[in-house]
């Protein structure tokens, strides 16, 4: 496997927190011991699975390199894991960069022409290569061949450059952003969803069995319910509470040292951390559930504007603790039962109360 450039944004603000879903750096150490190697071991994800199995199957009757995959869904769901899957099944090799390592034409080109035959090319956060790479990638695509410019102005000419055969899986988090073009020329699009927790529990057994650690039903459920559907999450929360059941107990791991231990590293019972339930409580507390704008909340937080908007939003809003409204930001009738609070009267989860505010 040849790595061009780390596919990690480890300058995202979600990068230091325990339940952010980009990789930090013992993720990434990590990451390729616990990485299922076939779809076999490929936890959940049941219809991609199954489709995507068809696809690389069809492919190797017929002895013919797999059609381009475009994966998308968000951070640390297995889109990498999948990439190698899809390189190993075919016994090909696999080479991954990423869409801001490649800004020019020619960094595209330089990679593409150094392919082999049936290789996969891995290319993760699609939606940020440049333009005129995007371009040269259609070609490429469709007719295995790019045009390489040699030099500037009047005088550039474009020397066809035949490629081999390849397969491109490429990776989104926001599939919305593609071009139809490039939407277009993949063969096989999966939508990857977030895990249930029996899936996050099977990930959780079979990370422990794998890190030598002992873990039983209850306490693999205990880390799923608070991992937010993400296996990444799961296993890195599964290494925190190793280490508290071998510093502070036997190193087993059961329901009450794994709730303890997650208590410890203030991830909630149900996956908040600490700047999730003080968005939460502002909102509940000082706005009585609101409306209220995006500015004065992250000011009541002591927080940027964007980290409340970008990392603790999105998963409030798709817990349902919390609605985007055109008035402003509204809780709902789950957030005052998450943090054990009464909503006053008149309020959308006040209890029988009309809803005067539209939530
Ligand atoms: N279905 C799964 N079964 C078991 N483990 C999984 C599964 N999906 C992901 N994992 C584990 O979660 C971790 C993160 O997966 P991976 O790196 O493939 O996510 P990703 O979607 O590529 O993330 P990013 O978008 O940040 O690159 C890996 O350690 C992998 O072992």
């Amino acid at each position: 496997m040849n790595w061009d450039e780390t596919t990690e944004d480890a300058a995202t603000p979600q990068a230091d927190r325990l339940v952010g879903a980009s990789a930090d750096h013992e993720d990434q150490a990590v990451e390729a011991a616990l990485r299922p190697k076939d779809l076999g071991e490929f936890i959940g994800q049941e219809r991609v699975r199954e489709q995507l199995d068809l696809v690389l199957r069809a492919a190797r009757v017929r002895g013919a390199t797999a059609d381009h995959v475009l994966l998308s869904g968000a951070p640390g769901l297995g889109k990498t894991t999948l990439s190698m899957i899809i390189a190993a099944e075919m016994g090909a090799p696999i080479r991954i960069t990423s869409g801001p390592a490649i800004q020019h034409a020619g960094d595209l080109a330089a990679i593409l022409s150094s392919l082999q035959e049936g290789e996969v090319l891995f290319l993760d956060e699609i939606h940020r290569m440049s333009r005129p790479a995007e371009e040269m990638l259609y070609m490429a695509m469709e007719d295995f061949r790019v045009d390489v410019i040699v030099g500037k102005g009047p005088g550039a000419t474009a020397i066809p450059l035949e490629l081999p055969p390849f397969t491109l899986v490429g990776a989104t988090t926001r599939a919305g952003l593609l071009p139809p073009p490039l939407r277009d020329r993949f063969g096989f699009t999966a939508h990857m969803e977030f895990y249930g927790p029996p899936e996050l529990e099977r990930v959780i057994h079979r990370s422990a069995s794998l890190l030598d650690v002992e873990i039983d039903t209850a306490g693999a459920a205990e880390i799923a319910g608070r991992a937010r559907g993400t296996p990444r999450i799961a296993n890195r929360l599964l290494r925190r509470v190793r280490d508290y059941a071998q510093v502070k107990a036997d190193g087993q791991i059961n329901r009450d040292i794994a709730s303890v231990a997650l208590g410890v590293y203030e991830v909630d019972g149900r996956g908040l951390d600490r700047l999730d339930r003080a968005v939460l409580e502002a909102l509940l507390k000082l706005f009585s559930g609101g409306p209220v704008g995006l500015s004065t909340l992250a000011v009541a937080v002591g927080e940027e504007r964007e980290t409340v908007e970008e990392v603790a939003e999105p998963f409030l809003v798709r817990e349902g603790l919390l609605a985007r409204t055109p008035r402003g930001r509204v809780a709902t009738p789950a957030a005052w039962a998450h943090l054990g609070l009464t909503a006053p009267q008149g309020r959308p989860g006040a209890g029988g109360q009309p809803d005067l505010f539209g939530a």
